[in-house]
């Protein structure tokens, strides 16, 4: 892999059987990340079996399998490079490395690869009530706020590649999404068959009526990783006002006042895209506005800033630590009950840290906001609630009203996602 480029990850999520694992296993293949005869000795067994249908589907299936088994797979293989970047694709299904991987360290800035089965017969339709939801909101919720559509399947709908079928479904998820919290204008929808490894890497034929990218181009219009400490320089995405050379700023939760000495373009960023190739490594600038992924250089040691810091001017309210907060949690996917104590990991933002469920305030009902039940003894999968947590090391969180991309979060245990949740007060610690 090029050590030039920037890393992205992609997790590819998806209601079971859209094809999700062709799509990755078909992507990986057509890029060289997968070795011809790991292919041709599936095809053997696929005919064996008869069930050529699975190639692809099963190469995957077969690392998941010896992942899981313990066995040595070779890592390369769930890495491919496209122009701009090194990709880590993760696929979904019943993985548990998957919600580790979503949830971890400084990969955050993940982008996701829906993928939609365009047919009738026990496809989208079914996959709308289905996980498909669930998934891009756990993803959203995780910091991974761009989306890759793909409608698979394209070869198999009535009639085959159906433009009217491609409206109808990209028309409805992209409602969807818009709730979510993408932004519309940012998602690409591409018709594909995974299968035949249509609109992958190359523009097919069977679409003519499809101008836009294939899979491949959309993963390089995305934006690359937006946080992490990166050598002694720390890099973060400006959230709201903007960040200038020469600035004051005070890092919470610590308090640290630091000025800024030089704002420079993250490379692998959409903006650096657009410019030219020579720019791409260092572009300084003399401002970066909300949404730009910067590396900025501080006069203070790096060591002294960790993860999940955030850097704010110090004259206009700057963000602080918190005591406590309250949020809007809907429980998703516990095994059991949740009764006040509990004490989750909460990731927001690019921290992850253990937050004490302090008080089951209160239970509201999911389409009226109405309250249902006050203090409940305990919480349960469905369930909405407002609770008062508190965060049991030092962390910041903004209320939605200042900062939504501050305030939500999701809610890990047993090594999966078990809530997810947005805060709406916040009690800041003097
Ligand atoms: N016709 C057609 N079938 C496809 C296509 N992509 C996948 N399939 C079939 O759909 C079935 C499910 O594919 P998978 O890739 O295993 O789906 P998945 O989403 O990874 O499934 P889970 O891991 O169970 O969630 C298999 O029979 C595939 O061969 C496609 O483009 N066209």
């Amino acid at each position: 892999m090029d050590k030039k480029k920037a890393r992205i990850n992609i997790v590819v999520i998806g209601h079971a059987n859209s094809g999700k694992s062709t799509t990755t296993a078909h992507l990986l293949y057509k890029l060289g990340g997968i070795e011809k005869d790991v292919i041709e000795r599936l095809e053997k067994v696929d005919v064996e079996v008869n069930m050529p249908s699975f190639k692809y589907a099963w190469v995957l299936d077969k690392l998941k399998a010896d992942h899981e088994r313990g066995a040595t797979i070779d890592i390369s293989l769930s890495k491919f490079e496209t122009n701009k970047y090194n990709c880590i694709v993760i696929d979904a299904p019943g993985h548990r490395e998957c919600i580790k991987n979503m949830t971890t360290g400084a990969s955050l800035a993940n982008c996701d690869v829906l993928v939609i089965d365009s047919t009738t017969t026990g496809g989208f339709e079914a996959g709308m009530i289905g996980q498909t939801f669930e998934h891009a909101l756990l993803a959203f919720n995780l910091g991974a706020n761009q989306i890759i559509c793909c409608c698979n399947k394209m070869d198999a709908t009535t009639p085959k590649y159906s433009m009217d079928r491609y409206v109808k479904i990209s028309e409805q998820v992209l409602t969807y999404l818009i709730k979510v919290g993408y932004k519309p204008y940012e998602i690409p929808f591409i018709p594909i068959s995974s299968f035949d490894g249509d609109n992958l890497i190359d523009r097919s034929t069977n679409f003519d009526w499809y101008k836009g990218p294939t899979l491949l181009e959309a993963i390089d219009i995305m934006k690359g990783p937006n946080i992490g400490g990166i050598r002694d320089v720390p890099v973060g995405r400006v959230e709201t006002g903007c960040l200038r050379p020469g600035m004051s700023v005070t890092f919470a939760p610590t308090g640290l006042q630091a000025e800024v000495k030089s704002v420079e373009m993250y490379p692998g960023t959409r903006l650096q895209a657009e410019a030219n190739s020579s720019e791409m490594h260092r572009e300084p600038l003399d401002v970066a506005y909300p949404g730009d992924i910067v590396r900025f250089n501080v006069n203070v040691s790096a060591t002294d800033l960790k993860q999940g810091y955030v850097a704010s001017n110090p004259e206009d309210d700057p963000a602080k630590e918190v005591t406590h907060f309250t949020s809007h949690v809907i429980i998703t996917n516990h095994p059991s009950q949740i009764e006040e104590g509990y004490t989750p990991i909460l990731h927001c933002h690019t921290s992850h840290i253990p937050v004490k469920f302090a008080e089951l305030i209160y239970k509201v009902d999911y389409c009226s906001h109405k309250i249902i039940e006050k203090r409940p003894p305990f919480l349960k999968n469905g369930d909405n609630c407002l609770i008062k947590m508190i965060p049991t090391e030092s962390m910041v969180v903004e209320p939605f009203s200042l900062s939504p991309p501050l305030s939500r979060f999701v809610v890990q245990d047993l090594h999966q996602i078990v809530a997810v949740g947005v805060a709406i007060n916040v009690k800041r610690k003097n």
